[in-house]
């Protein structure tokens, strides 16, 4: 299969920070690729260097089978790019914002206006097209900024942090948007991502990234096999202190009280060991009034490999002290 990106070795340095370090990987034309991990890994500065908006400080880089640093323009040509800081004019309408973004691509006449027509149609934004981008919503800007992005039908399209800042409904909605991108125009597309489910739901295959180092690579079930353990959560009728104790049986790996009532059960096989557990449970007379599990999630692979947490708390933080720092700036 074709590769639309190959990167070699790539290092990014600002001063005595090394923000990307000797990383390596390959997307294939068509997948949609995902860059996970906290905040400051290097995804931002992996991203500017493949749009050539960064260049490296060693290794090498191919978009579409052109050198990021020695082929900018043919790059350029190639892909589209959504920013994780907004970049629309917010004095002109979402079709002025489009207009000029097609000019400078080259497009002109009935074409420009049928690709502008066509773009903001796909992002269901054709009747707002009149309106001043000021007075777009967060997730209207979003839109219109993958709108714009794909104005000239990029082979690869760069989202970095596409629904950072955005509630969840809006989240869903863009996530519907670039599955669709992919699906009906074939774009590769390479996100960059802090929040799971939304690595989880649109990759095809998924970079964990910490530090500037790729410590996993695969698809979101493969990454998840690397923690061989089910969370199974069993609620007591009564407290019980000594629970954990009481439950250290065979096939439960940890055991940790959530709630007064509420044990998780790190176990092996979900299914094989609830059995055990209830069996277990009702020679002691313990009464038991909910039992459930799930799999393990890509937060519990960070964990595995990191032993911290990609935390969405401490993402949303950031997120709110950056709109601050971003609408100061405006
Ligand atoms: N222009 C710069 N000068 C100095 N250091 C920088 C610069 N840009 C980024 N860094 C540092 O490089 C590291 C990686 O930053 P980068 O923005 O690529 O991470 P990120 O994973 O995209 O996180 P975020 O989502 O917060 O942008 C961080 O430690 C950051 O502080």
């Amino acid at each position: 299969m074709e590769n639309d990106i190959v990167v070699e070795n790539l290092v990014k340095r600002y001063g005595s920070i090394e923000a990307v370090r000797g990383i390596s990987f390959q997307v294939r034309s068509g997948e949609v690729f995902g860059f996970l991990g906290p905040n400051g890994a290097g995804k931002t500065t992996t991203i500017n260097i493949l749009a050539t908006l960064l260049k490296p400080t060693s290794g090498k880089a191919f978009v579409a089978g052109y050198d990021v640093v020695s082929q900018p323009a043919k790059v350029r040509k190639s892909i589209g790019i959504v920013f994780q800081d907004p970049s629309l004019d917010d004095n002109l309408t979402g079709y002025e914002n489009l207009y000029i973004h097609g000019r400078l691509y080259g497009l002109r006449g009935q074409s420009l206006r049928e690709r502008i027509e066509e773009a903001l149609k796909f992002v269901e934004l054709w009747e707002f097209k009149d309106r001043l981008v000021r007075n777009y919503s967060g997730g209207m800007r979003r839109r219109l900024e993958i709108a714009r992005a794909m104005l000239h039908i990029p082979r690869i399209l760069f989202l970095d942090e596409p629904t950072i800042g955005l509630d969840p409904q809006t989240r869903v909605h863009i996530w519907d948007y670039i599955k669709r991108l992919n699906k009906e125009y074939g774009t590769t597309i390479f996100l960059t991502t802090h929040y799971m489910e939304e690595a989880e739901m649109l990759c095809d295959r998924i970079a964990i990234i910490d530090h500037g180092k790729i410590i996993a690579l695969g698809t979101a079930e493969e990454l998840k096999s690397m923690v061989s353990s089910d969370i199974v959560y069993v609620k007591l009728a009564k407290n019980d202190g000594e629970i954990c104790s009481k439950l250290s049986i065979t096939g439960v790996e940890n055991c940790k009280v959530v709630e007064s009532n509420t044990v998780a059960l790190q176990v092996k096989k979900a299914s094989e060991a609830i059995p055990a557990i209830l069996l277990h449970l009702e020679k002691l007379e313990m009464r038991v009034v909910e039992v459930s599990y799930r799999r393990p999630s890509l937060n519990d692979v960070f964990i595995h490999l990191t032993g911290r947490e990609i935390r969405d708390s401490e993402g949303s933080f950031i997120e709110i002290a950056r709109m601050r720092h971003r609408a100061r700036m405006r």
